[in-house]
């Protein structure tokens, strides 16, 4: 895939480019059905499939003051196109210079002078420009007059709700993972650096915990989930825990996993961490015992968990 970080970067002219423009925030089912359809496209054509997307999200430029968590950092997004298979992805850097701009002339500039669009594939609900005066009837008129296909996709529905990033969010601030990767089409995962916590794990408890080191906007609800941590080659089960260790009155929330069946040293390295199910509330407990029976009780439940899941897939 070529990436190209701004739009003064494209200068080469690709064969009969078939584009989809929009912030594609968690890749989810939905997107990935619009991606699909532009690579098909492409491919038929024997053309180039393109991707148009914007950084930072437009929401973090136009109301700076709302929360507003991506599901993805830019990174995660461009490596999940990698192994989509689009030839092309132009990140547009949006600014508030770029937001009022005139829709017309964002078309004539950016889709016909510059990536020289054969067809573009939008959602029915896409809006850009001053005003979001763009939307897909917009488009469709100036794509009559340029001389580009325009092809307006429909809500994208799974198990009959429809599929979007805001819902995906929520889900997963709400703890309902499982119910986050039916819609993302794969699970939510996170990853990071190993950093040093305060040496209890080992120690006291019993039960030594990975502190992941929280680089992500938008981490699921405080609470123990049921892991799978990848680290180099290796997968392993695990038991994570999100929260601010009340038993012990931390002030900052930590993310950390328990690998099962695993010893070592992983301080400074990378792992990824991989949300399945969500199985308790972070609790506070009178004391470090009860609270590592608990984690005893955890490590069964995630180990029953992974028995019943391999049980199902053979
Ligand atoms: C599976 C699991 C469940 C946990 N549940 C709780 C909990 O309910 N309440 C709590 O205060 N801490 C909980 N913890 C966090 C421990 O308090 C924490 O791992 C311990 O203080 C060690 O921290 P350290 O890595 O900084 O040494 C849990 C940890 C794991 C791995
Ligand atoms: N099964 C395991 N799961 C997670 N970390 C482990 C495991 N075995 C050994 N470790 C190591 O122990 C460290 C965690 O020990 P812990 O006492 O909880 O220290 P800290 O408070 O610094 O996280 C991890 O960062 C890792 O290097």
């Amino acid at each position: 895939m070529k990436i190209f970080s701004t739009l003064q970067e494209v200068t080469e002219i690709f064969p009969t480019p078939i584009l989809t423009m929009g912030n594609f925030d968690g890749v989810h089912f939905g997107h990935q059905h619009i991606f699909r359809l532009v690579c098909e496209r492409a491919q038929h054509l024997q053309g180039t499939s393109m991707v148009l997307t914007f950084d930072p999200h437009p929401q973090k430029i136009l109301f700076p003051d709302r929360e507003f968590f991506l599901i993805n950092h830019i990174e995660e997004k461009i490596e999940i196109l990698r192994q989509i298979g689009i030839d092309v992805l132009v990140c547009m850097k949006f600014t508030l210079a770029f937001s009022q701009q005139n829709p017309k002339d964002f078309v004539r500039e950016v889709l016909v002078n510059t990536l020289h669009v054969h067809e573009i594939y939008v959602g029915y609900d896409s809006r850009f420009g001053q005003h979001q005066q763009g939307d897909p009837e917009a488009l469709i008129r100036w794509g009559q007059f340029y001389g580009f296909g325009v092809t307006i996709i429909p809500p994208i529905s799974k198990d009959g709700s429809i599929v979007s990033s805001t819902k995906i969010r929520q889900l997963i601030r709400e703890g309902n993972l499982e119910e986050a990767s039916r819609l993302l089409n794969r699970p939510y995962a996170i990853d990071g650096r190993v950093i040093s916590g305060v040496r209890r794990g080992s120690t006291l408890l019993g039960y030594p915990t990975a502190n992941i080191e929280i680089l992500h906007e938008l981490i699921p609800k405080r609470g123990v989930y049921i892991c799978r941590v990848l680290w180099k080659t290796y997968s392993y089960s695990a038991v994570v825990n999100i929260g601010v260790n009340p038993t012990f009155h931390h002030q900052h929330t930590s993310v950390e996993a328990h690998l099962l069946d695993f010893q070592g040293n992983l301080y400074g390295e990378r792992l990824k961490v991989i949300f399945l199910k969500r199985i308790r509330d972070e609790i506070s407990f009178p004391d470090h015992n009860a609270l590592a029976a608990q984690i005893a009780q955890d490590v069964c439940t995630a180990k029953a968990y992974f028995t019943h899941q391999d049980s199902c897939s053979t």
